[in-house]
């Protein structure tokens, strides 16, 4: 009955049965806590991700010969703790005592597949500080590539350091180092939370698009033929590329519940006007305040939430003159508000970031 249970539990969330050895430890607000290992396994206490995360499950004593620990001595693991940041989902490794990923790209997109792995957008490192910060984020896309920043994913990496260092229930903020620079997230009360996003940078050059600029250095309402389609785009980088249209030239309001995103979605991202390649923001405009955006993700595809896309889009709103400096931006995973403050020039972003389930990952699986 508890094998019946583990298997749909692991099923729905595309966990491979292997991997409920480890526990699974559901802890979002939509689901019930269940430690699967205590339905079969009286003796089960969950492991704590420590700040070595490779550790020998040979260290850990088990406590009766039928423990499931039993089958783990000798062997080694990766634990992770699985957080989404609304349904774009990341894989959270506590990297505290190297500066180094421990693991590789090609192991990361390995982890990220959605039928042989655990399945995620990303993976996500939390490494020491350097340049006086209190940690340093790194990630790898799900196809192993490394961007400079994500959104959702410093919003995950903050509940997540606040998880492992033990901090619950404070308002807290980090200084987080990132390929970006400097991101400052902060933990409201409400659980949120908000994360100074630092300047977009809108120099064609260093977005970077070989699109001429047409306003001031930047590539605003420009037109992009792709698939002998014109759209109007404009080009931001939050730290990573984005292009951002709300439509083909001359045609109607965009509606992007109708878009095909894995058809155009590669045709922008591999457009040879984006040497680094692109992520590309689809905008519906509801209301000065309030969009609605479908993103295709570099390096990640279709993902039902891009923080530094929701930014981006904000940014090119007000350049477009379709909206305010402060928006609602309606994803499919649901909704972040940004602001673009006018004051210091930097975008602020605040949504949720939910921890889903923690496990580990026998070595053995990410070297096969
Ligand atoms: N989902 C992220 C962005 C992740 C990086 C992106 N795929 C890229 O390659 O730039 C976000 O929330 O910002």
């Amino acid at each position: 009955m508890a094998e019946a249970i583990a298997t749909a539990a692991a099923t729905s969330l595309s966990v491979k049965p292997s991997n409920l050895h480890s526990q699974l430890f559901l802890s979002s607000t939509s689901f019930p806590i269940i430690r699967l290992n205590s339905l079969k396994n009286p003796n089960f206490r969950p492991l704590v991700v420590s700040s070595t995360s490779i550790e020998s499950a040979a260290t850990q004593k088990p406590s009766s010969k039928t423990s499931f620990l039993d089958q783990r001595e000798g062997s080694r693991y990766l634990h992770f703790v699985k957080y989404h940041g609304l349904g774009n989902d990341f894989i959270l490794v506590d990297n505290r005592d190297s500066s180094e990923p421990k693991i590789t790209p090609e192991q990361a997109a390995k982890l990220c597949d959605r039928n042989f792995g655990i399945g995620a957008d990303g993976v996500i490192f939390a490494l020491p500080g350097i340049n006086g910060t209190d940690y340093t984020m790194r990630i790898f896309n799900s196809d192993g590539s490394e961007p400079e920043m994500c959104g959702n994913g410093v919003r995950c990496f903050a509940r997540f350091i606040a998880e492992i260092e033990n901090l619950h229930g404070k308002k807290l903020s980090f200084s987080v180092h990132t390929g970006a620079g400097l991101i400052v997230p902060e933990i409201q009360e409400d659980g949120k939370v908000k994360v100074d996003m630092g300047e977009p940078v809108l120099k064609a050059a260093d977005v970077p698009t070989k699109l001429a600029a047409n306003k001031n250095d930047a590539v605003v309402k420009s037109e992009l033929v792709v698939d002998g389609v014109t759209w109007n785009v404009t080009c931001v980088s939050m730290g990573n590329p984005h292009c951002v249209t709300f439509g083909v030239k001359g045609g109607q309001d965009l509606q992007v519940d109708a878009l095909n995103l894995a058809q155009i979605g590669p045709k922008f991202e591999h457009h040879e006007v984006f040497p680094a390649r692109t992520n590309t923001e689809f905008v519906q405009v509801c209301s000065p305040s309030h969009l609605k955006m479908r993103v295709w993700e570099r390096g990640a595809g279709a993902t039902l939430a891009c923080g530094t896309g929701a930014c981006a889009t904000v940014v090119a709103a007000v350049l477009e003159g379709h909206a305010g400096r402060n928006c609602t931006v309606d994803l499919p995973g649901g909704p972040l508000e940004i602001e673009w403050r006018e004051e210091d020039n930097h975008v602020y972003m605040t949504g949720p970031a939910e921890m889903v389930f923690d496990g580990s990952v026998p070595l053995r699986y990410l070297l096969e």
